[in-house]
Formats: structure tokens, sequence, C-alpha cells
């Protein structure tokens, strides 16, 4: 049985990149906004195009913390932000919905979110991804490591130097397949699980063009900002 440990340096790694993600996040509590009120399907279009919108600004913060990330060629920097930012977007919100709280209190997130002005046909896709992220409960070393898994994607459009991206990313997947052989001994699947998320992720994220243009308002208006990162518009 191989002893697993982790480096001095993967230690390190791991700090920065968990508090670089902690201190990167959305200031204002969307799902604490949605538990209070019921909003009409504008109010919440709008608070999803300022979500995303801040989402991404925050993203670019991060990604200056990942090791390795600002010396990569600067357009290639690009191309991996524009390549994962919807996917970043479903998995915060993933983490989010899947945060542990009181009795009732996901049910109610759920029947706003169903009632928020999505089409329909995306519910189930959508809060299968959200669920089968809840059921892994990971740990936020976990969570930040996965965003920067799937920031890291080497085979993103675009992308010139695919080799340097592909480095950076075995980094923090050594790191993180370490931590979750000690943090789930129980479970020797559980890294590739982890994984395979990722997977679903980028199925879910295929549809977020049309689940904005779908969203039940007359006007769909886009921040700039979005209109350069998500296919809208
Ligand atoms: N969270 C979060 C989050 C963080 C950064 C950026 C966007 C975020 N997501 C959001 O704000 C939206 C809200 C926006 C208002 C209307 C209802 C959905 N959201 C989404 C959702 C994102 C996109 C698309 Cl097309 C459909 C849904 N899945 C959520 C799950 C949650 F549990 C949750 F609370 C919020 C969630």
């Amino acid at each position: 049985k191989e002893k697993v440990e982790i480096t001095k340096e993967q230690q390190a790694l791991v700090k920065v990149v968990v508090e670089a993600y902690n201190r990167h996040q959305i200031p204002q509590d969307v799902a604490k906004k949605l538990l209070q009120d019921q909003y009409s399907a504008e109010e919440n279009f709008l608070l999803l195009t300022e979500m995303a919108t801040s989402q991404v600004q925050v993203l670019v913060e991060f990604t200056k913390n990942i090791p390795g990330f600002l010396s990569l060629d600067r357009e290639d920097q690009i191309a991996l932000l524009k390549g994962s930012a919807v996917e970043a977007m479903f998995l915060r919100s993933a983490q989010v919905f899947s945060k542990k709280m009181p009795n009732g209190h996901t049910e109610v997130l759920e029947e706003r979110i169903r009632k928020s002005g999505i089409s329909e046909e995306f519910m189930t896709p959508m809060f299968n991804f959200y669920k089968s992220i809840g059921e892994l409960h990971m740990v936020e070393e976990e969570q930040a490591l996965l965003t920067t898994i799937t920031i890291l994607t080497p085979d993103r459009p675009y992308v010139k130097d695919q080799q340097a991206v592909e480095r950076l990313q075995e980094t923090i997947l050594d790191v993180l397949r370490k931590m979750c052989v000690l943090q789930h001994p129980q479970d020797p699947q559980y890294f590739a699980r982890l994984l395979g998320r990722l997977t679903e992720l980028r199925t879910l994220s295929h549809y977020h063009a049309e689940m904005l243009t779908s969203w039940r308002v007359n006007d769909h208006k886009f921040t700039p900002l979005l209109c350069e990162i998500w296919d809208v518009q």
C-alpha cells in the first residue's frame, strides 16, 4: 500500500489557491437573496447577469493566484479565462446549492430557481449536476482545486501552448489526487468521480447560451463583458 503524502511545496500551493479562492468569492450571497424574496423573471435575469458579470471579474483575480498562470502566454491566459468562465460559474452555483442549509432551505432555493425564468427543459440537467456535486460533499480545498483544474484545461479553443497549460494542470491534479486519497480513504474511486463531474459540467455548459436566450423575459439585455464571455447577442 503506497504511502501517500503531500509535500511541503504542494501544501504551500494548496494554501495559496484556497485562500485566493475564498478571497475572490462574490460578496453578496445570491442564495440568501433568493431565500429572502421571490423575484420576477425580469429581476432574476438581471440578478443572474449581475452575478455572472461579477463572477468573471472575480475569476480573473483568482487566476492571478494560480502558480504559473501569469507566466503563460498572455493570449493563452485570455483563452483559458474565456473558455472556463461558464463552467466556473455553474461549478460555483453547484457549490452554493450544495452548501449545508437549515431544514427546508434547499427545497425553497430549488423552487425559487425553478420559477426564476429558466426554461423547463434545462431544469433536469442543471439540478442533476447540482445534486451530483452535492453528493460528493467536497471540502473547500477540493472545490478550489477542482475550479483551478477547470480553468487549466489545455484543450480550450485558441490555446497555443497546450503543453504549458497541461504541465500546470498536472501539478494541481497530482495534489488533488493525493488529497482525495487522504480525505476519502474509504473511497478509492473518489478522485475519479470528482473528475467525472467535469465532464458533466462541460455538457451542462453547452446549454448556457440557450438557457439565457430562452429566459422568460421580453428583452434579454447582457453586459458587454457577458457578450464577450457568453456566446450571446
Ligand atoms: N450561486 C451562484 C452564482 C455565482 C456566480 C455567478 C452566478 C451564480 N448563479 C446565479 O446567480 C444563479 C441564479 C441567478 C438568479 C436567478 C436564479 C439563479 N444560479 C444558478 C444559475 C446560473 C446560471 C444559469 Cl444559466 C441558470 C442558473 N444556479 C444557482 C444555484 C444556486 F444555489 C444559487 F444560489 C444561484 C444559482
